[in-house]
């Protein structure tokens, strides 16, 4: 631990220690990104690619990192908190190991109280080590910083008089049928007095913590009543802690009030414990920010960071490692590396031998992968390499690889998924993030040449399945943010993920199984044997008991006999032939798909091929001089001949999926030759693709869409779809009363694609409302989807395996990947009243419900 700075300088005012310069000492880490001095990029480690497509500058080398090998340092700037392998040493504890053994040169003290830091910076800033005192703040911006933001300082924001009595409380559940009636009877109350702020400081206010471990343990003991180390409205204490003030160095106390004040003072100190601190300043508008600005601040600024992953040597290990599989095989990190990437086989065996204690397997794959290989490896698992860039150290000479970066979608991953990666691309974008958003393309270029597909995600047990496309529009999107046409690298790097796209197309999306050649439609029906190994020990049994049953052994002895092939039984085959339908369209589970997924052309994927078809056309045209040569098959094809493909499909979406009647578009059974009638959120997907007509989406607009608008946003499907649930049909969390970021965004940008703007800011703001109100009285957790049914604890979701993103001790780290993404989407439709309303939590219906009448215009109301 870094001793805390009060050893040196420390007089006594008013009894209490005081430091020379009244401030806590604060460091500063390097981004990843930010220098540059030794590395250098020579080329991209697709195998497939002759172009240099590499329009950044050089590699970032952590020079400060004693650990890291050729340059190659952690991946983000993470709080200690960070759950992921993302630093150089993978620790996820709360030790400051990164600090350990700094000079103490390096370590720098804040000149005074009054130069003060933006309360808004950075935990690494806030409370961490600098590394480079040149890199610390220019003092006048860092001040013209703080004074800007002094405007919005002065309120304390307990936001205790919103709806503070939670149902929770008060003993009751609101049921789906009374729940409308609760939120249009919903009573404001007046706000609290606070007379107990110590409001002399003019908006300049600062605690000081003397003891950061024992304020942290009397807060928990005090506030967190259920012991779960978060501050809740579920908690039942006295919601009022004794602070000392900066002026008085800790002498004098005030009042921090209500939970959300509380939360913050946990989460505060968790991350200032983190980072090895004893003792700290902390500016009261750090704990009463806006929760809007404080959400949207952690994401762009915290929660991307600790998404983030790069394969290294030094993080291999701890990446490789699989936590969904029990098996004894799974014990060791492995990692499989596709036939021809000689150069990865041997960085990784280098990785091996330079620190043998990771135990790190690696393995070759066969040049043919089938279902049969994929099963063979279902209890000695393994990551699956992905793409990597050389470098070069110029004082060495040596060559050594290094990751593109990629986000994954909860702290729990440490895998690249799908459209996971797709989501939170849109969302890194928004944030600057952008060579993160890049990497993941490269990923999936990478993944396409060697496995054949975009994979579901990249460890051995998804080889046989991919997940909803969206290479497309996720190429395009980056190539605007890297340079776009003004960019000779950016339009090499467009040209390489479109001719990948393509070979995508062709060989997975529009290739038997997926293909149905009576419709022309495709669906999710992916390759595969034996039962899905990675999914919740239990989710099967219902289903494998009869079966244990008939041949008089246990669910676990069964399920080895038909895993081995010892016994047939057709009727499973089927039933795992669908499941794994439904997890490679991203919607697992949901009654929608289950026993019938592989037969369904849905209007999901279809939505997303259309899209293709269009985006393949104005690439070809735009970047292909109009005449695309396909070396994989040796076709000319031109944008037209895309466009003629695209046509055609919206035809038979129209022809075998809309019906005009209930204003959905549905999915259709390829065996039964029949349209299904399950509604689901997924309709207004043909309008975020631009399939659907103008009359269309007005009919959808009018009869599908209150079927599914819900207080927090889109529910995934209608109640009255998703049917009666029981102990033998429990509930599947992409059904009503369900919500995703997904379908979310989706609708939001489809919508608004038709005109219809202000029903996407609607709903919008339903569901940034729900987030923000979890955020607020829930300890800052951010969730992988939410009941948007209900209006106190959306967060609490019991189907399948629970909720990612909810178990965290004292601070949320990363949030959720989509969920992160929605906040920053959904923001852009929101103007500033709107904007304070979801600060203040003002629940939907009291908000428009008292927006003027012109204003209501902008709500579609
Ligand atoms: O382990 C169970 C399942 O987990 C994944 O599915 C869920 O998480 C994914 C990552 O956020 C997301 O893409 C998917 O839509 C979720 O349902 C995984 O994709 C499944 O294959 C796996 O069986
Ligand atoms: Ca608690």
């Amino acid at each position: 631990m870094v001793e805390p700075m009060l050893s040196t300088t420390a007089t006594m005012i008013n009894g209490k220690k005081k430091n020379k310069n009244n401030t806590p000492e604060t460091f500063f880490n390097k981004d990843y990104n930010n220098n540059d001095e030794n590395a250098t990029v020579t080329d991209s480690s697709s195998s497939s690619s002759d172009e240099d497509d590499s329009d950044e500058g050089p590699l970032v080398m952590h020079s400060s990192d004693s650990s890291s090998i050729a340059g190659i340092g952690p991946v983000s700037t993470s709080s200690p908190l960070g759950s992921g392998p993302t630093d150089n040493t993978g620790s996820t504890n709360l030790q400051p190991t990164h600090r350990k053994g700094l000079p103490r040169h390096h370590r720098r003290r804040l000149s005074s109280m009054n130069e003060f830091l933006d309360p808004f910076s950075n935990a690494e800033i806030y409370y961490g080590p600098v590394v480079n005192p040149k890199k610390a703040p220019n003092s006048n911006d860092t001040a013209t910083a703080s004074i800007n933001s002094t405007k919005n300082l002065n309120r304390t924001r307990t936001m205790s008089v919103l709806d503070r009595v939670s149902d929770f409380k008060r003993g009751l559940n609101p049921s789906a049928s009374n729940r409308n009636m609760a939120e249009k009877n919903h009573i404001l109350h007046r706000r609290s007095s606070e007379d107990d702020i110590f409001v002399s400081s003019q908006g300049n206010r600062r605690f000081f913590i003397e003891n950061v471990d024992k304020t942290l343990a009397d807060l928990l003991a005090s506030e967190d009543t259920d012991s779960n180390y978060q501050i809740t409205i579920e908690d039942t204490g006295p919601k009022v802690i004794k602070i000392g003030t900066a002026n008085s160095f800790g002498y004098q106390k005030i009042n921090v009030r209500g939970t959300y004040m509380l939360s913050n003072l946990l989460q505060e100190l968790t991350i200032a414990k983190s980072f090895g601190r004893h003792q700290i300043y902390l500016d009261e508008a750090r704990i009463n920010e806006n929760p809007v600005n404080r959400l949207s601040r952690l994401i762009s600024n915290q929660f991307w960071s600790n998404l983030t992953r790069k394969v290294t040597l030094t993080t291999i290990g701890a990446i490789a490692k699989d936590t969904k599989i029990k098996t004894p095989g799974a014990k060791n990190p492995r990692i499989f590396i596709p036939y021809n990437c000689e150069d990865q086989y041997e960085f990784f065996i280098q990785a091996s031998q330079m620190d043998p204690s990771l135990k790190l397997e690696v393995e070759y794959l066969p040049r043919e992968i089938t279902p049969e290989y994929v099963k063979s490896l279902n209890e000695t698992p393994g990551l699956l390499a992905t793409a990597m860039q050389t470098l070069l150290d110029p004082s060495t000479g040596e060559k050594t690889l290094t990751g593109y970066p990629y986000a994954v979608p909860g702290g729990r991953f440490n895998e690249l998924y799908g459209w996971d990666s797709y989501l939170m691309a849109l969302g890194l974008l928004e944030t600057s993030k952008v060579d993160v958003a890049k990497g993941m393309v490269e990923h999936f270029i990478f993944e396409i040449d060697h496995y054949g597909k975009i994979l579901n995600a990249n460890r051995s047990y998804y080889l046989c399945r991919s997940q909803p496309p969206f290479l497309t529009d996720m190429a395009l999107i980056v190539f605007k943010k890297i340079g776009g046409d003004s960019n000779v690298r950016a339009i090499q790097f467009l040209k390489r993920a479109f001719k990948a796209a393509i070979k995508e197309y062709k060989n997975v999306w529009t290739s038997n199984p997926r293909l149905d050649p009576e419709t022309g439609l495709s669906c999710y029906h992916p390759d595969g044997k034996g039962i899905p190994p990675e999914t919740e020990p239990s989710h099967f049994d219902t289903i494998l008991t009869p079966f244990a049953k008939k041949y008089n052994v246990t669910l676990e002895e069964f399920r080895k006999l038909y895993n081995d092939e010892k016994v047939s039984e057709p009727e499973l085959d089927e039933f795992f032939l669908h499941d794994r339908g439904v997890r490679e369209s991203g919607h697992d589970t949901t009654y929608r798909f289950e026993g019938v997924c592989a037969y369904l052309a849905t209007i999901d994927l279809n939505s997303l091929l259309y899209k293709y078809e269009k985006d393949i056309a104005y690439v070809i045209k735009n970047y292909f001089d109009d005449s695309f040569k396909d070396e994989n098959d040796g076709t000319t094809t031109t944008s037209e001949h895309w466009l003629q493909l695209a046509e055609i499909r919206r035809n038979r979406i129209t022809k075998y999926l809309w019906d005009e009647e209930k204003g959905f578009f549905f999915d259709y059974n390829v065996k039964l030759k029949c349209r299904t009638s399950y509604e689901s959120a997924t309709t207004f997907w043909a309008l975020w693709a631009g399939l659907a007509t103008a009359e269309q989406a007005q009919v959808m607009v009018e009869k599908s869409l209150p079927k599914l608008e819900v207080l927090g946003g889109l529910v995934a499907c209608s109640e009255g779809s998703r049917g009666p649930l029981s102990v033998n049909r429990p509930s599947r969390q992409w059904d009503y009363p369900y919500g995703w970021a997904p379908h979310q965004i989706f609708a939001w940008q489809g919508l608004s694609d038709y005109g219809y703007e202000g029903i996407a800011r609607r709903i919008a703001y339903r569901w940034l409302y729900m987030m923000t109100k979890a955020f607020v009285d829930y300890n800052g957790i951010v969730v992988e989807k939410y009941d948007v049914t209900r209006g106190t604890d959306p967060h609490r979701v019991d189907a399948e395996y629970g909720n990612q993103g909810a178990d965290f001790k004292g601070v949320a780290t990363e949030g959720f990947g989509w969920v992160n993404s929605s906040y920053i989407l959904g923001l852009k439709y929101m103007n500033s009243h709107a904007r304070r309303a979801l600060g203040a939590c003002i629940p939907p219906m009291p908000f428009f419900n008292r927006l003027k009448e012109e204003e209501k215009k902008i709500y579609s109301l």
